[in-house]
């Protein structure tokens, strides 16, 4: 096995002239392997970053030459020059079981495609805000906020799916759900009530099935990043929310296309029914624009669909940790969004303990625990065949531009 490389990294943390301190031989071909214990550096305040002090980079680099002997297992790299090149607009996805660092993973991205030279925007629909955490600004609001601390423009978005769910809500409340029952009521077509029910049309526009906010709120990013101000993003890094909503969100578009499409078919029948009654009545129709409402919706489902599944400008990052349950959940993830066609090709083991040469116990058994977790990706059918991408479990919060910059250095190589 190739020794390890030392990872150098251009992170703030160590100010250039410690750069030639640790010479990294990041080579492709040769391992290139993590530190011999967890990357120590000190989470500086996020907007003063300063690098550590010198004895201190010292010390730090005397423990990493002796560790440069350490064998560590040959590893994929994230091809991260694949990911930067070219111009075209490129959307990243990244998900995974709730909690392993879907986040911090998809905002060290960003970071690194902007101090790439790629205008870039972040995008999270999860409503805890954890994007505001992890770059320790406030991005709330819904707006886009540039970020402060990049070398490029890197802009985030927080959406939050309650706002699109109710916008959805009042639209189809408004000229969808009951308004069609009393419209058709008004009608003396009562008694079609009972056919729609079949439909189960007032579940579907009274409440969203679940993922449906997700699904309004990236298709509302689609629309925007369509319009002329925003044709500047190169780099698109979506934060989802945890599996269970993205599987949902992805077998969504199918879900609506058969149900509004039902709808519209049997809205169609309605109108020419009623032009008849209306014409021997005269009676004025009140025309709701349900049609059109969930015509729109149905044709922003199926945008975001053709997103999720655009193999030149999309690619989904599954995130995990090395634990039996989350290696688990992501095979079946990673099952479900080759079902739906959904390019996946890289993934990301995160929080991983370095080896080490002083060992506790419980050290001993969690990384008996990750060795297994693994030996279980190197033997699935799902996972084997991607990109594995192993990142190591730091001593601090990553919380802060430098300490993205720190992690993105490490993973996307
Ligand atoms: N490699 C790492 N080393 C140390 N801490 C980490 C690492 N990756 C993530 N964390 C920490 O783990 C916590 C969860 O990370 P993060 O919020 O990115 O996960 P998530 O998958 O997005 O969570 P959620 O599903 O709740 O949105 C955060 O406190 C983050 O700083």
């Amino acid at each position: 096995m190739a020794p390890a490389t030392i990872i150098s990294s251009s992170s703030p943390f160590f100010s250039p002239s410690l750069g030639n301190v640790f010479s990294a031989t990041n080579s492709r071909a040769g391992a290139v392997g993590f530190l011999g214990f967890a990357p120590k550096f000190q989470a500086p305040n996020p907007l003063t970053a300063t690098s550590i002090s010198l004895s201190t980079a010292r010390k730090t680099s005397r423990s990493l030459l002796q560790v440069r002997s350490v064998a560590a297992p040959v590893e994929d790299v994230a091809e991260f020059d694949d990911m930067v090149s070219g111009t075209q607009r490129k959307y990243y996805m990244l998900g995974g079981k709730g909690g392993v660092g879907k986040t911090s993973c998809a905002a060290s991205l960003a970071v690194k495609f902007a101090n790439s030279g790629h205008p870039t925007l972040v995008v999270s629909t999860d409503p805890a805000h954890s994007l505001s955490d992890s770059f320790a600004q406030d991005l709330t609001g819904g707006t886009l906020v540039q970020v402060e601390g990049p070398d490029y423009p890197l802009f985030a978005l927080e959406l939050n799916p309650e706002k699109a769910r109710e916008e959805f809500r009042t639209a189809s409340k408004q000229n969808g759900g009951t308004g069609v029952k009393d419209f058709m009521e008004d009608m003396g077509l009562g008694m079609l009530v009972e056919q729609l029910g079949e439909l189960k049309l007032g579940e579907l526009l009274d409440t969203p099935p679940p993922g449906l906010d997700e699904a309004i709120a990236i298709s509302k990013v689609i629309q925007f990043l369509e319009s002329e101000e925003y044709n500047m993003f190169t780099r698109i890094v979506f934060d989802t929310a945890p599996t269970g909503h993205t599987l949902r969100l992805l077998s969504l578009p199918d879900f609506l296309d058969a149900s509004i499409g039902k709808i519209l078919k049997l809205k169609q029948k309605i109108t020419s029914a009623t032009s008849a009654i209306k014409s021997v009545f005269g009676k004025e129709e009140k025309r709701p624009d349900a049609a059109d409402k969930l015509e729109k919706l149905r044709e922003r489902m199926i945008k975001v669909r053709e997103l999720f599944r655009d193999v030149d400008s999309t690619e989904f990052v599954i995130v995990t940790i090395p634990t039996v349950m989350a290696v688990s959940e992501s095979s079946r993830l990673r099952a479900s969004l080759e079902k739906e066609n959904v390019p996946v090709k890289r993934l990301i083991v995160n929080q991983l303990l370095p080896p080490s040469v002083s060992d506790c116990k419980f050290c001993a058994m969690r990384r008996k625990d990750q060795a297994r977790a693994l030996d279980m990706i190197q033997d699935d059918p799902e996972l084997s065949t991607l990109r594995l991408i192993k990142a190591p479990l730091v001593d601090v919060e990553i919380r802060g531009v430098p300490a993205l910059k720190f992690i993105g250095d490490i993973i996307w190589k």
